[in-house]
């Protein structure tokens, strides 16, 4: 993965109206009608979808009525499309000429009749101008980022400019445009705000790093996670699963509730550790020095993320402040493990006699570590441990967070769980999944390719243009930094059906793996262009096998009287208050031995689902609730 880190952020509910207090305000754009209804439409939708955490009642009751708070939400949201559709938050140019004209657009002279009696105040009248918005940082205090980006997005369309005082930023929604800055001139493109924030942790890692330090690096790293490397780490995700399982195991015999988004965190962060430079950091039974040393430097760099103002550059202050002494010292001790981990497995190279060649794996130590240094990475190269901690940080929050919201998400939709369980009991059994199950696994697959539609990690991707540009029939100018919002492009009215329902039969089993290119840029889980993730095959399997174990052995269900859950940003999409579950064991169903799994045959499983899930109920060993 990557990490991308929005510059502002703060503590969200899924299901609260975005608190756009501010004066948000726009030139001449004006939402057409279509828009206003498919806005209002998508917030109704996302509200029904949100507010139930599994066991609560549905926001609908079985009567088709809804409850009082939703219908205050669905007012204040109608409230909110309202004002912004009536120009309350067009910005008001400087200056007399524009003051004219606001007067005279409140007095309701039409737009046209007012570009054509001001055109000629305008410099830029050759080109259109980007639709413009101002806010205030206070407005999105209470949201997380990408949510109000969102209603904006649906006022002002595919690419419209956010300004904050002297900072503005460009927030794409466009696929094309997207992909225009992603893949078809993304050499005119840099990692811009986010290689600043990330210089203390990634230094010129792969994330961060431009120009030809990244062509360079790219292509060292690439050749590491090739097909025999994956198919090695799958073991690795099986065995570092089972721990997980063992775990849970322990947390139902004692009927105790478990916060499963920590534990996605310590799962994937022991899958990274061992997959990156063969360190085992058994995070999910002991919590050593390192690992509160890596816990602090990830938390760092979103703190900086969210930042107003760099506090890590204040001279004096950034020696003084104890928590910038905590980070350094926590840097230092990951710094010093990784030299030796890196000495460790120079020696090792040393003393091999496997010829390096482009499958080259040592079987006891296939780490992309040991691939780099059997291929001649320079072992004392800051470069080298730039571009591990790089990993470290980029495989571990972004798988983490998708299990974390493919959980929350399959709690609230008892059908896809049953419908997911049949096929992982059909093709696993009891077995640890092996490569070639990647391929039977389709279900699952898809679940998780939802799961990642509707929660993308990272929500935003960051770039500058490092040369003037055209973005559709907009010219922009250097030094532009642009989000491209992926939750926007996720969750658009305009490319998606039922766009904020969990829905992973929008994929055809039989159909390609969902990705950027058959999508055409309006899904992207892994970015697109020379810059997508370098993980993309690894984490997907990673992520399918965990699925797969668990719902095997598990039943989920999100804890009675568990804190609602709401969304904050850093790096990735985060809960609040953590992902308080139930777990309880499945009753061992009988094991159909299937190899294949035509689609007729799992088609016909959404029907037996229903039996299954009752087979489920019933089948709870123990209950923390019973
Ligand atoms: C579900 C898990 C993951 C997700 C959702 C994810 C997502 C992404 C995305 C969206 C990008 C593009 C960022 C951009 O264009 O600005 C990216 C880049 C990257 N990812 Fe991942 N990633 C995941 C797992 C991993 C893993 C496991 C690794 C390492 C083994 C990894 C390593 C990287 C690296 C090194 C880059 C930078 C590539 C470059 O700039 O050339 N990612 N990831």
């Amino acid at each position: 993965m990557a990490t991308n880190f929005l510059p502002l952020q703060s503590p969200s509910s899924i299901s609260t109206l975005p608190n756009f207090q501010t004066k948000l305000r726009t030139t001449r754009f004006r939402q057409p009608a279509s828009a206003k209804l498919k806005g209002n439409y998508r917030w109704a939708t996302a509200i029904a979808c949100a507010s139930s955490n599994g066991r609560e009642p549905e926001s609908v009751d079985g009567r088709g009525v809804k409850s009082a708070e939703q219908l205050l939400e669905e007012k204040r949201r109608a409230e909110l499309s309202a004002r912004i559709a009536s120009g309350e938050f067009t910005i008001e140019r400087s200056g007399f000429p524009s003051q004219v004209r606001n007067g005279l657009s409140k007095v309701g002279v039409p737009p046209e009749v007012l570009d054509f009696f001001f055109q000629w105040f305008d410099s830029s009248k050759d080109h259109p101008k980007i639709p413009e918005a101002k806010g205030a940082i206070r407005a999105i205090q209470n949201e997380a980022f990408f949510i109000p980006l969102y209603e904006l997005y649906l006022t002002y369309g595919g690419i419209f400019r956010l300004t904050f005082g002297p900072k503005s930023f460009l927030i794409v929604s466009d696929p094309s445009i997207a992909k225009h800055i992603l893949k078809d001139n993304s050499k005119a493109y840099s990692k811009g705000i986010l290689a600043e924030i990330l210089e203390f942790v990634m230094g010129k890692g792969l994330i961060p790093a431009d120009g030809e330090v990244w062509r360079v690096r790219r292509r060292t790293i690439v050749p590491a996670l090739h097909q025999k490397y994956v198919a090695a780490m799958i073991n690795l995700f099986g065995q570092t699963t089972q721990r997980l399982c063992d775990k849970l195991d322990i947390a139902t015999s004692e009927r105790e509730d478990v916060e499963m988004e920590s534990l996605f965190s310590r799962l994937t962060l022991d899958v990274i550790g061992k997959a990156v430079f063969n360190y085992d950091f058994d995070s999910l039974t002991n919590d050593t020095g390192i690992i509160e040393a890596v816990y602090t430097v990830l938390r760092e760099a979103e703190d900086r993320s969210v930042s107003p103002i760099p506090f890590w550059e204040i001279p004096i202050w950034k020696d003084i402040s104890p928590k910038q002494k905590k980070v350094n010292e926590a840097l230092k001790l990951v710094n010093d493990a990784l030299n030796d981990l890196i000495a460790i497995c120079k020696r090792m190279v040393d003393e091999e006699d496997l010829q390096f060649h482009e499958e080259y794996m040592n079987e006891e130590d296939p780490s992309i570590l040991h691939f780099l240094l059997a291929s001649g990475d320079d072992v004392s190269s800051k470069q080298l441990r730039d571009d591990l901690m790089t990993m470290l940080i980029a495989g571990h929050e972004t798988s983490a967070a998708v299990l974390t919201w493919t959980f929350y998400l399959l709690s609230k939709e008892p059908t896809v769980m049953s419908k997911l369980q049949n096929e992982v009991d059909s093709v696993l059994g009891d077995r640890i999944p092996t490569i070639e199950d990647m391929k039977k696994l389709k279900y699952t697959t898809r679940v998780i390719n939802e799961s990642m539609r509707l929660y993308p990690q990272p929500p935003v991707l960051i770039r500058r243009s490092l040369e003037n540009d055209f973005l559709g029939k907009y010219p922009i100018k250097r030094g532009e930094d642009i989000f491209i919002s992926v939750w926007n492009l996720h969750r658009s009215p305009h490319h998606w059906i039922d766009a904020d329902k969990f829905n992973p039969e929008r994929w055809p089993l039989e159909g390609p793996n969902p990705n950027e290119t058959n999508q055409n840029f309006s899904y992207l889980p892994f970015g697109g262009g020379p810059r997508k993730c370098v993980g993309d095959m690894f984490a997907s399997f990673e992520m399918v096998v965990a699925v797969a174990m668990l719902v095997r052995r598990f039943n989920f269900q999100m804890a009675l009287g568990a804190p609602a859950v709401k969304m904050t940003t850093g790096a990735t999409i985060h809960t609040t208050e953590g992902l308080k579950m139930t777990v309880t064991r499945r009753l061992q169903s009988p094991i159909v031995p299937t190899l294949e799994m035509p689609l007729l045959q799992v088609e016909n499983s959404a029907s037996s689902s229903q039996g299954d899930s009752v087979l489920s109920q019933k089948g709870e060993v123990t209950s923390a609730h019973s």
